[in-house]
């Protein structure tokens, strides 16, 4: 990781995404709205923000304001929400786009969380072929996960993420800053995608999440410049070595084959990240109950969650729900399931799992209520 000082903002920290012709870079720091002449110098003239109300409020005018009059800027907003991630709201961008004419060499820009990221991405990668893209996240969950590897999408009825395409960003620029107009609940769903990183990868990363739980929950801005360029570095770090994940890859997935089949039951009421923390609950206790992972690597897990105001019991939902949603996961093949499941504090795997009574036997046991 280079470390470069920019003048009167602070450190501007840069994390490469290194994937040959396709490698880009990972700005984080404070303000950098203000640097975005700086860090984007080469944006056609055609440019159009994707974002969403909430967003716009608090942050488009600054972003409008530093592209410059040289751009011909179109806004689209999307609606706030997950359900806004459709083939509807896809639609409306491609129209958009198509109805003011923009070129090949136009440029989408994704101003704001997961949501906004995730549909802007796709249709980049599939406006006229694909047209430059990058990212300005606004969420803590899309500032650690959504905004960096290349996974765009959108959902269908028929489960998470069903349509989309592997397509990489030229930039992501990571303002913190962005983070203190955040609700809570919100700030805690990107927690959960930063304890995965710990618990799939990095057990010393893990241990310090234990141990700064109140500088991150109290928003430190030191603590979570931290914990947003690790949770970087190790997608980053996977990405370059699996970028269409073939195997490695996958255990970013931790937690989401349940957390997906939450979502999608409960789309208004639960959202991604806490569908997360749930989900890994479930994952864990599955390997606890085939004793391959101990009684305290589970409780340590489901304490840290705790301690960021996640979720670590999954709704009730029946079997058949789960199973359907469950088989519909990108992962599953020859219709068989493939879990990802921690092996240990730091360690996760993937493996083909034929006995669905002890995967029922784990939900069961994490479900609300039940214990
Ligand atoms: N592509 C990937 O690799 C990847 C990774 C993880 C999650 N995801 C996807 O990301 C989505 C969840 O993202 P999310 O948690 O960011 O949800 P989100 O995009 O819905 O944002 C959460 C809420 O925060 C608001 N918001 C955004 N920035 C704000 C700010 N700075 N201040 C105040 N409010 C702000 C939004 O308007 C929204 O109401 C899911 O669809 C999930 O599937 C994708
Ligand atoms: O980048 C990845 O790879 C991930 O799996 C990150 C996840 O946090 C993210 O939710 C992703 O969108 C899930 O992908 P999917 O392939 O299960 O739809
Ligand atoms: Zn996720």
């Amino acid at each position: 990781m280079t470390v470069k000082q920019a003048p009167h903002q602070g450190h501007l920290s840069r994390i490469r995404v290194g994937l040959a012709d396709r490698s880009y870079p990972i700005y984080v720091g404070r303000q950098l709205f203000q640097q975005l002449p700086q860090l984007l110098p080469n944006l056609p003239k055609q440019l159009c923000i994707v974002t969403n109300a909430v967003v716009a409020a608090h942050y488009l005018a600054n972003v409008r304001d530093q592209l410059g009059p040289q751009h011909d800027v179109l806004v689209h907003e999307i609606a706030d929400g997950e359900h806004a991630k459709s083939l509807t709201t896809y639609g409306e961008i491609m129209d958009s786009l198509i109805a003011h004419s923009f070129n090949r060499d136009c440029a989408i820009i994704a101003l704001g969380g997961g949501v906004v990221g995730d549909i802007a991405g796709f249709v980049a990668a599939t406006y006229q072929r694909g047209v430059d893209f990058y990212q300005l996240p606004t969420t803590l969950l899309a500032q650690v996960d959504s905004s960096v590897g290349g996974k765009t999408a959108i959902n269908h009825p028929g489960g998470k993420n069903l349509i989309g395409a592997f397509y990489q960003p030229q930039s992501v620029i990571i303002s913190t800053d962005c983070l203190a107009t955040l609700e809570q609940r919100d700030y805690a769903c990107g927690l959960a995608e930063v304890v995965k990183y710990g618990i799939i990868y990095d057990a010393d990363f893990f241990a310090w999440l234990e141990a700064n739980q109140q500088k991150l929950n109290a928003r430190d801005a030191q603590a979570l410049n931290y914990a947003i360029q690790r949770s970087c570095q190790i997608k980053a770090d996977i990405v370059a070595q699996d970028e269409r994940e073939q195997g490695l890859r996958a255990l970013l997935n931790l937690g989401h084959t349940f957390g997906h089949a939450i979502e999608a039951e409960h789309y208004a009421t639960w959202r991604h990240g806490e569908a997360v923390a749930a989900g890994t609950m479930i994952a864990a206790e599955y390997m606890r109950q085939q004793d391959q992972l101990s009684a305290t690597a589970v409780e340590r897990i489901e304490v840290l969650l705790q301690a960021f105001a996640l979720p670590t019991r999954a709704p009730r939902l029946s079997e058949v729900q789960w199973q359907q949603r469950m088989y519909r996961d990108k992962k599953v093949q020859a219709g068989e399931l493939r879990l990802v499941l921690p092996t240990g504090i730091g360690a996760a795997e993937l493996r083909t799992v034929t006995d669905w009574p002890s995967v029922w036997s784990a939900i069961a046991a994490m479900t609300e209520s039940s214990r």
